[in-house]
């Protein structure tokens, strides 16, 4: 048996893991969009920090800038003083849209529009807010640059307040901003780090969770499967195997069967080109098969196929309606069937045959042609006929015997009851036969028996019987008489005589014995008993005994006499 692959079951499994795998890898690019987020905004979180600690930074370095060109501007002699306001006013300008970026946001300088509390309180807050002393420091830095070169002097007030107090109270509150803005981007990197890592960790855990699940389950799989196909491969080689060892046993063995078949084919064919038995296949149209033993008989060609009319040919005219049975019979219903008819043979003897023929049907019992074969029972007849013969007629004379006469008086006692005619038996015994024997021999005896059963006949219809009961002893049957019983009787009376008559005339009789014709001249009566009777209740022996006792009462009376059974009527 082969391996079953359950196909079905394995596509099954193959698609839920698929499906598993696809939902995996949603998580898995999910969770690597959103550590790209992650990392994008740490990268922004960076930047954005280290802007305003820059910014923030370089507000302390304004600020000390600005107190150094503040100085320059009052010491300088009174031609430079243009450029150096001019550089001052840059620096505190600068000053001014660093402040509002920082306070608001400015995304030319990567400046953030949100602050934190903490860095909030310290620009609005307390005392003396961020906020404040750098408005206070850049509104006097303007103050400056704005007064007259004569009110530039070392104890200007905005001077003083810009190099002396200034730098005090604003350089350390810059410093404290720049040192928070510094710790709040450290924490904000630090809180981005630990979401990254834990995004990490988590696409580690589901990539091992993928492995487990997923993959594991998929290997094993695709390793079950495989292990099938291979299994289911080994078995369909080694099946391929014994087949073609089975083919080759097979060809071997039908080559074998064939050489077998042709030699009992060809011994068949012998046979049956070898019988008396003429053969045949009749497709319904054609004959498909005949032996040669047809084409011997009939002398017909050989060389061409038998067919119907060539059949039709050779069977005797008044057999012709049975021999044609052969293709009216109906083998749906029938099975095998018989037929006698006579064929012709070559030299224009007709010979008896007994025709078998048999319907040869599909497994659905749809007829396919007729086999039959024909079979010479010629002498088989004739030894029949003999036998009939000898059972049923008298050897000597040919008259029906003893037998048949009973057979034929039951027929007749039959018919009798059924047409209600008077019917007649005649018992005869020939008188003083005896001498004729003892004085010219028993083949004189025996020609004047002879002689006898033919006057007989002469005497009565051919539907009535003759027959020879034994010895000198004849039987006259007489059929169909009249349905009354007069007249019957006058009819059986009228006959006996003629019989009696015809009986009473010489006998010349002449026989060949040794050499030489002898002929003698005979007289003979009869002696006759008549039953006449109709629907008779009695048997058969019944009524030859009364025809017998009627015949010995003929005899008694001096013979050549007729004596009628009264005691039937
Ligand atoms: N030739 C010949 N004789 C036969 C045959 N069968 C019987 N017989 C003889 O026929 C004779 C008949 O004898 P019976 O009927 O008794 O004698 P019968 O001479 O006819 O005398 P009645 O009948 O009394 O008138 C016998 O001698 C038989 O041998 C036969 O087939 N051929």
């Amino acid at each position: 048996m082969f391996t079953k692959l359950h196909i079905k079951d394995d596509l099954g499994i193959a698609q839920a893991l698929t499906w598993r795998y696809v939902l995996a890898l949603s998580l898995v690019a999910t969770l690597s969009t959103a550590a790209w987020f992650s990392l994008k905004l740490v990268i922004s979180e960076q930047n954005g920090t280290a802007a305003v600690v820059n910014v923030s930074g370089r507000q302390r370095m304004l600020s000390q800038r600005t107190a150094l060109f503040a100085n320059l501007l009052v010491t300088a002699p009174k031609n430079e003083r243009a450029a150096i306001r001019l550089k001052l006013k840059e620096s505190v300008e600068l000053m001014a849209a660093s402040h509002h970026g920082l306070l608001h946001g400015n995304p030319d300088m990567g400046l953030p529009s949100t602050m934190s509390p903490a860095i909030k309180a310290m620009y609005y807050d307390g005392e003396q807010p961020l906020n404040q002393q750098v408005r206070t420091y850049i509104n006097t830095v303007r103050a400056l640059i704005a007064a007259d070169n004569e009110k530039l002097s070392i104890d200007n007030p905005a001077l003083r307040y810009i190099t002396l107090t200034a730098p005090g109270t604003l350089v350390s509150s810059l410093d404290k901003a720049v040192h928070q803005y510094q710790l709040e981007g450290e924490a904000a990197i630090k809180r981005l780090e630990k979401a990254e890592t834990a995004l990490w960790m988590f696409t580690l855990l589901l990539l091992t969770l993928e492995a487990m699940l997923i993959f594991n389950p998929f290997i094993k799989h695709i390793k079950v499967v495989l292990d099938k196909l291979k299994r289911a491969t080994d078995e369909i080689l080694l099946n391929q195997e014994t087949l073609e060892e089975r083919i080759k046993q097979r060809t071997s063995e039908l080559a074998n069967r064939s050489k077998a078949l042709a030699d009992s084919e060809q011994k068949l064919s012998v046979l049956l080109n070898n019988t008396n038995i003429h053969m045949w296949a009749f497709d319904g149209k054609v004959f498909t098969y005949t032996n040669r033993q047809w084409f011997d008989f009939t002398g017909q060609n050989p060389e061409n196929s038998l067919t119907i009319e060539n059949w039709v040919s050779v069977v005797h005219p008044e057999d012709l309606a049975e021999a044609q049975k052969i293709w009216q019979v109906d083998f749906e219903k029938k099975s095998s069937h018989d037929h006698y008819f006579r064929l012709k043979r070559h030299d224009g003897v007709y010979r008896d045959f007994y025709c078998r023929v048999t319907p040869i049907k599909d497994e659905t019992g749809t007829l396919l042609y007729l086999q039959g074969h024909n079979l010479d029972i010629t002498e088989r007849k004739q030894l029949e006929d003999e036998v009939r013969q000898l059972a049923f007629y008298d050897a000597l004379t040919t008259l029906p015997n003893r037998r048949l006469l009973k057979d034929r008086l039951s027929q007749t006692i039959a018919s009798s009851k059924r047409n209600s005619r008077y019917c007649a038996l005649m018992f005869l015994d020939l008188d003083n036969f005896k001498p004729i024997n003892d004085t010219y021999g028993h083949a004189f005896g025996d020609a004047l028996l002879l002689e006898v059963a033919e006057r007989i006949k002469s005497c009565v219809r051919q539907s009535d019987t003759v027959a020879r009961f034994g010895g000198d002893e004849f039987i006259v049957l007489l059929n169909t008489l009249t349905t009354d019983k007069e007249k019957s009787v006058q009819q059986a009376n009228r006959i006996a005589e003629k019989i009696r008559k015809a009986l009473l005339a010489p006998y010349l009789l002449s026989l060949n014995t040794n050499d030489n014709k002898t002929k003698i001249e005979h007289l003979c009566s009869a002696s006759i008993g008549v039953v006449v009777f109709i629907n008779h209740e009695s048997d058969e022996d019944e009524i030859l005994k009364r025809a017998d006792d009627a015949m010995y009462a003929a005899k008694a009376a001096g013979r050549n006499q007729i004596r009628l059974d009264s005691d039937f009527i």
